[in-house]
């Protein structure tokens, strides 16, 4: 049965992928390849909250799914020394829950909300104090025995995961020391998380095989982990187990993975703007009535990797689908009476 608890593309891995995710995960800031920036101002705040002997400061992780928010924490919470508690924002119902889970922090340790943007307000309202002063009230005696007192906590760091940063609050926001943004990763980076993969594995693969799933990866490491692991049954089963560059593409070929790695939803967006909008420009939310999703998930999810990739550009009066994408459909592109120069 699918967890009301988890977004849809959580529920959409399975107990055994989700465990294979964390087979592979990387638990050492070394093995955590690329996001540079990021590692590089981490260690710096990390290095100096320990030599204060403080908690690290409040940490918001936003991106795409897939890119390493959860790792990342995890990371942080290793090198601070600490232990990490994990909960998730619509796990939290009441104030009450989340009082349970700050009074039982140890000294410095660290708090990890995924989908912090899923908090209640109440909830929400509620850590606003544990955050600023690490102090919350809590409400003793019920009925007219009824106050509330108010209590310390330990010092600690809580580290927020959202793939839909556009939806926090202000005041919310405003209490993260250090924030984020993960970015896709380069084609080079992914096939070395590949290489990693594969020898936690004990998989063989040629260099050039993972530089072909890489580049299929829609810039993801989730994305590129669940490709080398159907790779590697392909392998098994029609090779003698190795990954080379033959067994690679015809692979991906018949696991229908799309040549520059663009999922169901990439496309459909793609195709909808060139077959209903003569390829725009056309809003945001004329798009995403059309294609079934949220217009927030697909200005904070799908559309930066359209963008990046140049299959979409956005234009004052909206979205604009580019020759790449109608190349990339097969299609040709609509020339308007009013877009032609000749
Ligand atoms: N920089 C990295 N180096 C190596 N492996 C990585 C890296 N980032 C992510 N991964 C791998 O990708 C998988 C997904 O990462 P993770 O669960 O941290 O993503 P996420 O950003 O938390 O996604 P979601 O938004 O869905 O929660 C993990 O199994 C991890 O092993
Ligand atoms: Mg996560």
């Amino acid at each position: 049965m699918s967890n009301p608890h988890l977004r849809p593309e959580e529920n959409r891995l399975s107990a055994a992928e989700r465990e294979f995710e964390n087979s592979i995960r990387p638990k050492e800031i070394l093995d955590f390849a690329g996001q540079e920036q990021i590692i590089t101002n981490l260690k710096v705040f990390i290095k100096a909250a320990k030599m204060r002997g403080e908690a690290l400061d409040h940490v918001l992780f936003h991106g795409p799914p897939g890119l390493g928010k959860t790792t990342l924490s995890r990371i942080v919470a290793n090198e601070m020394g600490v232990n990490i508690k994990e909960t998730s924002g619509p796990v939290i119902e009441k104030p009450g829950d989340l009082a349970g889970l700050l009074t039982n922090l140890e000294d410095k340790d660290v708090l990890f909300i995924d989908e912090i943007h899923r908090l209640s307000t109440v909830v929400e309202e509620y850590l606003y104090s544990a955050m600023e002063d690490f102090r919350i009230d809590i409400m003793i005696d019920s009925g007219p025995n009824a106050r509330s007192v108010q209590i310390n906590l330990n010092p600690f760091t809580l580290i927020g995961a959202t793939t839909r940063s556009g939806l926090l609050t202000a005041p919310l926001l405003s209490r993260f020391g250090i924030k984020s943004r993960l970015e896709y990763y380069s084609a080079a980076t992914l096939q070395q998380i590949i290489w990693r993969a594969s020898g936690l594995l004990n998989t063989k693969i040629t260099s050039d095989a993972a530089g072909e799933i890489a580049r299929r990866s829609r810039g993801t490491p989730r994305i590129a982990n669940g490709l080398l692991r159907r790779v590697r049954d392909f392998a098994q089963v029609m090779g003698n187990g190795v990954i080379d560059m033959e067994i690679a593409k015809f692979s991906l070929k018949a696991l229908n993975v799309d040549e520059y790695g663009l999922d169901e939803m990439d496309n459909r967006i793609l195709h909808t703007i060139i077959e209903n909008f003569k390829g725009g420009p056309v809003g945001i939310t004329t798009i995403a009535t059309a294609v079934g999703e949220e217009a927030g998930t697909l200005e904070e999810v799908y559309e930066p990797f359209l963008i990046q990739e140049g299959f979409i550009k956005r234009t004052p009066r909206g979205r604009e689908v580019t020759d790449k994408a109608y190349t990339h459909l097969g299609k040709t592109p609509y020339r308007g009476s009013g877009n032609t120069l000749f």
